[in-house]
């Protein structure tokens, strides 16, 4: 069974759909990207499978239970399952690393102490970073901070891993770092993850599949080598990072002239 599964899912804000019959399923495992222009809809999908959100038609699965069916308790216990990284998913900076890292456990969980201590160490471990235990957010560089917010995610060994941008603003050997991470821990902890990103040469380096929206609509998918090998004009244009292509430079918009307020100018 699917760790992660939409079935003709649609979902608009107010009046305007964003997502349109969105099928896909991702297994224990597999680590995907989501590839898209700004605002074709990503983020929309990473919230659906936190359940922020709910589909307006089709379904939302995450190992098997209907997101959108469920009361904000279920919802609450299902969130324990999914682990999420965000761009901005800031470190609190009055609490020092090992504490970052150590919240969700107190906040979840009834563990003792001493197995707390454990369970942050190894975590802090597995993104090399158990000697900063005690430092402060502060003190660290910004692919550190990174990895400290990717200990933390995984600190409920979590089934489901979500990732918003993860490599926005590091520098090239942190990306790296960060990327070949987030390959790791999904291997090690038999996760389905989902990376959205614009980082098309990281991403290929790690992922299993990427699957493309444009306009809320999926328009392509495939393996890695696939996507490289691939004709499609979409694909094209996110491989080649080319600024316009089926995914406009320009926003469409009435007549020049019209906007101007002029009757048979010229474009
Ligand atoms: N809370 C909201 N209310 C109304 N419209 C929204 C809301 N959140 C997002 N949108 C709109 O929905 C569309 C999809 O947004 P979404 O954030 O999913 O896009 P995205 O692909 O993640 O974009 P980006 O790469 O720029 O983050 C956009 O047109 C956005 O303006």
């Amino acid at each position: 069974m699917p760790l992660i599964e939409f079935q003709n899912v649609s979902f608009a804000y107010g009046e305007t759909p964003v997502l349109r019959d969105i099928s896909l399923q991702i297994e224990a495992g597999q680590l995907v990207a989501i590839m898209g222009g700004s605002g074709s809809g990503k983020t929309t999908l990473l919230k659906l499978i936190g359940g922020q959100i709910r589909a307006h038609s089709g379904k939302v699965l995450v190992d098997g239970v209907d997101v959108g069916a469920l009361s904000e308790t279920a919802l609450y216990q299902l969130r324990r399952k999914l682990g999420m990284l965000f761009q901005f998913g800031a470190l609190f900076t009055d609490l020092s690393v090992f504490d970052n890292v150590a919240f969700p456990l107190r906040e979840r969980t009834d563990l003792p102490e001493s197995m707390i201590r454990d369970l942050v160490l190894m975590k802090l471990h597995a993104v090399g970073l158990r000697g900063a235990a005690h430092a402060m957010p502060q003190e660290l560089s910004g692919g550190m901070a990174r990895r400290v917010a990717l200990a933390r995610a995984i600190a409920l060994d979590p089934q489901v891993m979500l990732y918003d941008e993860p490599f926005t603003g590091l520098d090239p050997i942190s990306l790296a770092t960060v990327g070949k991470l987030i390959r790791e821990l999904n291997d090690a902890l038999g996760t389905a993850s989902i990376v959205v990103t614009h980082d098309v040469a990281e991403s290929l380096a790690i992922v299993d599949r990427v699957y493309f929206l444009a306009d809320g609509q999926l328009v392509a998918q495939g393996s890695p080598a696939e996507v490289r090998a691939s004709q499609h004009p979409f694909v094209q244009q996110f491989i080649n990072a080319q600024a316009d292509g089926p995914l406009p430079f320009h926003k469409p918009a009435p007549a020049y002239a019209a906007d101007l307020g002029l009757q048979g100018g010229v474009e």
